[in-house]
Parts: structure tokens; C-alpha cells; sequence
């Protein structure tokens, strides 16, 4: 199980970790931690999270390049747009309020979901994460920053023509509620003016890898491919 709390040098002091610890609600197994290497009882050398954020229009192929990266370069696929749709098919309290959220092709938010990528990254055994369709707002980044305690290793953005986003989200027949041209319309505009600021802060900050979303999904992936080839011999 990942925990973030692992790649912290025990010689940071003990109010850090606590302020830290408490954030991610892991303060027991991080006090268990610190008694049993002080103890000398184990010597943990768990990893390092390694965050991708996945970002792009509706219909820019974010899901089916992850899917590829995954097989690749082995990493836990967490999509914002399936976890919240299944608080919906689970019928949890916010199911009603996410499910009419993203009939309007709106932001859900921060909080529910960061929570709901909290609670997949700490289940995880993984420590390379991609993070499909968030942050979506620049408080979604700012949400995550804080409540995860951690930023972005790589951000990746697939930019594609509109025409072509609207094309595919029309033909993607998985049942979507949010995939009807009405819909396409709202998010492209939440796109533009939501989205793009994000996109625009990683690129000032160094971290941003745009891919030109268009041509085959091979040749898209021939794009995404160095990006994780040249990370591999650090991350693991
Ligand atoms: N390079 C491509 N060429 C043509 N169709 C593609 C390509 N990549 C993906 N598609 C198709 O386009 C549709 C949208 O792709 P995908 O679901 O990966 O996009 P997305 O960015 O995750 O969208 P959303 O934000 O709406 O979840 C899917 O039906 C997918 O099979
Ligand atoms: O961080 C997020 C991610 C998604 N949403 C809402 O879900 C839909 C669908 O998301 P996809 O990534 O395209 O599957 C999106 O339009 C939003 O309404 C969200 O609010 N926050
Ligand atoms: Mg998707």
C-alpha cells in the first residue's frame, strides 16, 4: 500500500510528520513506522510516488493513451470521470449531485474529488500514478496540493481540434450521459476557461509534455513513449 509519508528522511522533525501524516490520515502506521525503525526493527525502502496528470479536452484520447502507458510502463490508472462515476453507480450520498454535475458537463467539487483519489492512491501497491481528467480548475490543483501534500512529476496535455473531440466523443457508444452534443458544447467551454489556466501554470513551471492528439492512437502513443522512457531508469 502506497503511503506518501514513506519517503520522508526520518531526520525531518516530529511536528513536520505529524502535520504531514495527519493530513493523509496515516499518523499510526507512520508512528508504528518510526518506533520500529528506531528500533531497528525494519529499514523500510518503499518508493516514491511518481504523479502524472493526464489532461485534455472531451474526446482527446487521455483514457486510451493511459491505457497503453499502463501496459508499457507500468503505472495505476486512476481516471477522476470513473471514480466519480462510480459514486454514482454505487448510489453514495454525492451520486445525485455528481451525476446532475456531469450531466451539465460542470466541475465537481474539489473536495469529493480528491478525496476519492486519496483513497485509490493509498490503496494502492503502486508508486507510479496517472491522474486521467484532473485537476480540471486551478482550485482542483490547488485542492490536491494541499489535501495530498504533493505536485506533479509529469504533466501531460493531448491537444486536439474541437472538430475532431466532438467527433470522437459522438461516436464513443459507451453510454456516457455527458456524450450528447449538448453536453460536448459546456465542456468544451469549461474546458477553455477552466481547464487551459492549468495547463498554462504547468508549462510556466516546467513540467508540461503537449502531444498533438491527432493521427492513430499507435502514432500518438510514439509521442507519449519517450516522455516515460526517459523517467524509467529513476522511477523504477
Ligand atoms: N487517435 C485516435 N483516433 C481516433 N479515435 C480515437 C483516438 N484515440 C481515442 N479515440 C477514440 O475516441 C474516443 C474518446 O477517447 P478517450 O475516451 O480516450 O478520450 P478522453 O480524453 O478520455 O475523453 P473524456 O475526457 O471524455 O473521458 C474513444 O471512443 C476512443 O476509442
Ligand atoms: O476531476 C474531475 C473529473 C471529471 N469531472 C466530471 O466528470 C465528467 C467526465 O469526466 P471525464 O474525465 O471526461 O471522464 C466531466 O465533464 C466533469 O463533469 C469532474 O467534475 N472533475
Ligand atoms: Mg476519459
Amino acid at each position: 500500500m502506497w503511503r506518501r509519508v514513506a519517503s520522508l528522511s526520518s531526520s525531518i522533525s516530529s511536528s513536520f510528520l505529524a502535520q504531514t501524516a495527519s493530513r493523509l490520515n496515516t499518523w499510526e502506521s507512520l508512528t508504528t513506522g518510526i518506533a520500529q525503525q528506531a528500533k531497528g526493527v525494519i529499514a523500510p525502502k518503499e518508493k516514491t510516488p511518481f504523479i502524472t496528470f493526464v489532461l485534455g479536452g472531451p474526446g482527446s484520447g487521455k483514457g486510451t493513451q493511459c491505457i497503453k502507458i499502463v501496459e508499457t510502463f507500468g503505472f495505476a490508472h486512476l481516471s477522476a470521470g470513473d471514480l466519480l462515476r462510480r459514486e454514482i453507480a454505487s448510489k453514495s450520498a454525492d451520486g445525485a449531485m455528481i451525476l446532475n454535475t456531469i450531466k451539465e458537463g460542470k466541475i465537481v467539487p474539489s473536495q469529493v474529488t480528491v478525496k476519492l483519489i486519496q483513497k485509490e492512491m493509498e490503496l494502492s501497491d503502486n508508486h507510479k500514478f496517472l491522474i486521467d481528467g484532473f485537476p480540471r480548475t486551478e482550485e482542483n490543483r490547488v485542492s490536491f496540493e494541499q489535501i495530498i501534500g504533493v505536485e506533479p512529476n509529469v504533466v501531460l496535455f493531448f491537444d486536439c481540434p474541437e472538430e475532431e473531440m466532438v467527433k470522437r466523443v459522438l461516436n464513443r457508444n459507451e453510454g456516457r450521459v455527458d456524450d450528447n452534443l449538448e453536453t460536448i458544447k459546456k465542456r468544451l467551454t469549461v474546458f477553455q476557461a477552466l481547464s487551459l489556466p492549468v495547463i498554462n501554470y504547468y508549462s510556466e513551471k516546467g513540467k508540461l509534455y503537449t502531444i498533438k492528439a491527432i493521427g492513430t492512437e499507435d502514432e500518438i502513443f510514439e509521442q507519449v513513449r519517450p516522455i516515460f522512457a526517459a523517467f524509467e531508469q529513476t522511477v523504477g
